[in-house]
């Protein structure tokens, strides 16, 4: 892939701006990614641009959404600090670049794999963020706990799993009246019309999709925008395995 613009500018497209803490947080963040990929699989992209592209840039891709008029009031316009939860979160896409680049959200990472859970505690306390936490285990039993169940704001979720099983996996985290945005990528009409039963289900519908191009590159992004219009009922999220193996 080529990419051609640098990541200041391509910043500027989505409407970004990092001042020189967020920078070298981010700078710290590819440093540790790369040292700890070599003894566990985080990433198979680890080139310096490409990584700046394919996860910083693309994780804060997400911007461009809140800056649409459409969308423009879907968070709470309150003193208190929206609450984010990134659910598989992996080597911490998108909820690290996230942290480093509006640091006054509240961020939860979720992944089962305990590994990466290590990892982003690492990045986590070199970086030097706070109001973080990166915690382990399956997002069908994290739900449960009532510290976690429909208490956030926000959550994002990128390259875990199809709509409806990801809708099961986070719906119970978001708060009535927050949202869930899926970072997809190709023909997603069918996904989303697959999912749309689910998405009743757990008290949820999809407002709108968001597509762009990442600056500099021919990479096609859309999210899905999903509301969440009412309570999700306690009998989801089903037993861990259930929401892949049998998508509701
Ligand atoms: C392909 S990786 C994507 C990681 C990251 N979101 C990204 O975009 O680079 C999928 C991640 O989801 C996690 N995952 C899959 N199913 C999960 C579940 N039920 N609960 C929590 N984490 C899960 C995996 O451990 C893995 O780290």
């Amino acid at each position: 892939m080529e990419i051609s613009m640098n990541f200041t500018d391509a910043l500027n497209e989505i409407n970004v701006e990092l001042d020189d803490s967020m920078e070298e947080a981010l700078q710290k963040y590819y440093e540790l990614l790369v040292e700890w990929n070599k003894v566990m699989n985080l990433t198979a992209i680890t080139e310096k641009d490409d990584v700046y592209v394919k996860h910083f840039l693309d994780s804060l891709a997400v911007k461009t959404v809140f800056d649409d008029k459409e969308y423009a009031k879907m968070l709470p316009d309150t003193n208190t600090a929206i609450k984010v939860i990134d659910i598989g979160t992996g080597a911490g896409f998108p909820g690290i670049p996230l942290k480093i680049a509006f640091p006054s959200v509240k961020v939860t990472l979720l992944d089962s794999l305990n590994k990466r859970i290590k990892f982003l505690n690492e990045v986590i306390s070199t970086v030097g963020l706070n109001d973080i936490e990166a915690i382990h285990g399956r997002a069908e039993d994290y739900a449960r706990e009532p510290d976690y169940r429909e208490s956030y704001d926000l959550c994002v979720s990128r390259a875990v799993a199809t709509l409806s099983t990801l809708a099961e996996y986070c719906l119970p985290y978001v708060k009535t009246g927050g949202y869930f945005i899926s970072y997809k990528s190709g023909d997603i009409d069918d996904e989303l019309k697959t999912a749309t039963h689910a998405l009743k289900l757990l008290g949820a519908k999809t407002i709108g999709v968001k597509k762009l191009t990442l600056p500099g590159t021919d990479i096609e992004r859309s999210f899905v925008i999903i509301k969440k219009m009412a309570h999700t009922d306690k009998k989801y999220p089903r037993k861990a395995g259930l929401p892949s193996s049998k998508p509701l």
